[in-house]
């Protein structure tokens, strides 16, 4: 459905200063896949969107989207995609269902065409009874979920969506991704998200692309990203005199690593967490250590960040990479 190669985008500032956005990025999606993009602001993330949406061209390399080159076919390519940016979309003046139709004219359907299609998607996403009001009197939820309706006007079977949830509370997300995940299944549409939400990332996406400094650094799902770059971390309480002992033990799990002994726990980092832990447990219990407690820290898409990085997801949210060439 997607095909880049080395795909980079350069924006010229000035005479003396290029920021090299996107650099040298190489990623194939598969039909129906639900991939989300990670990575912290200024990541390169939204630049390389809108390269996929044919809003900007690349400064060198090639993509190609639903069976046509950004470049060379463009319109070829907007005709099959949905794209739902940061911004709202829709016009705040307009009555929601209008906004629809007129969007579906936009895209070449006939107005009858344009009429029905707002309707199904008025249901879908539960804004039939909101389809009178004016977009500016919408909530921030219900506006973003118009968003998506307009992104869905002309039946793409590819949507990209950038920062869908930014924004909105906890609630009106969940209700958003509920919405998201319905409307993929009923259109069997593949979808590019971009997101700063690793929690989000992590629950939703079934393949997540980590961007840092425009260029890919992973590409698996989350789960597999955690296992290989993070591990779990077994935390156990035994008596202080046993510690030694446990770490001996420990030190012997598959993969184990970072074996840390502070007072009257052990800490070690292993791949699979609820695999090792019976094992330590009945390896403790044959060797007389009786334990206290147990417990499996589960990683999460931060600490797969840190890892890769060295720096944490959370604290660069407010870094750029505008590197001056
Ligand atoms: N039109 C532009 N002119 C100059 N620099 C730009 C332009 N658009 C983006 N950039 C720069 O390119 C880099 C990547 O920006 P981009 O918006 O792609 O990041 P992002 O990962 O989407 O960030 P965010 O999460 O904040 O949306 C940033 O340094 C940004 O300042």
């Amino acid at each position: 459905m997607i095909s880049t190669r080395q795909l980079t985008r350069d924006f010229v500032v000035s005479r003396t200063e290029t920021v090299h956005a996107v650099r040298g990025i190489s990623l194939d999606v598969e039909p129906g896949e639900l991939v989300a993009v990670l990575g912290p602001n200024g990541a390169g993330k939204t630049t390389t969107l809108r390269m996929l949406t044919t809003l900007i061209t690349p400064t060198s390399g090639t993509a190609t989207v639903a069976g046509y080159d950004v470049t060379a076919d463009p319109s070829q390519v907007r005709r099959r995609i949905g794209y739902v940016g940061q911004g709202n979309g829709a016009g705040h003046n307009q009555r929601a269902g209008d906004e629809l139709v007129g969007q579906g004219v936009i895209y070449g359907l006939d107005r009858r065409a344009a009429k029905r299609r707002t309707g199904e998607l008025l249901e879908a996403l539960e804004l039939t009874e909101l389809a009178g009001r004016k977009v500016s009197e919408l909530s921030g939820g219900q506006r973003r979920r118009l968003d998506v309706a307009m992104g869905l006007v002309h039946a793409p079977k590819l949507l990209f969506l950038d920062e869908p949830s930014t924004g909105l509370d906890p609630q009106n997300r969940a209700n958003l991704w509920d919405h998201i995940l319905r409307m993929r299944e009923q259109y069997s549409m593949t979808i590019v998200l971009t997101t700063h939400y690793l929690d989000e990332a992590d629950s939703m996406a079934e393949r997540v692309v980590v961007v840092d400094h425009g260029e890919l650094i992973a590409d698996d799902t989350a789960n597999a990203l955690k296992a290989k770059l993070a591990g779990d971390r077994l935390a156990i309480t035994v008596a202080p005199s046993n510690l030694s002992k446990l770490s001996e033990l420990a030190g012997k799990l598959p993969g184990a690593r970072e074996v840390i002994a502070t007072g009257d726990e052990l800490s070690v980092r292993v791949a699979d967490g609820p695999a090792a832990l019976p094992e330590l447990i009945t390896a403790a219990q044959q060797s007389g250590v009786p334990i206290a407690a147990a417990q499996v820290h589960r990683p999460t898409l931060d600490d797969v960040f840190l890892n890769l990085t060295g720096r944490s997801l959370r604290e660069t949210a407010a870094a750029t990479n505008g590197k001056a060439a």
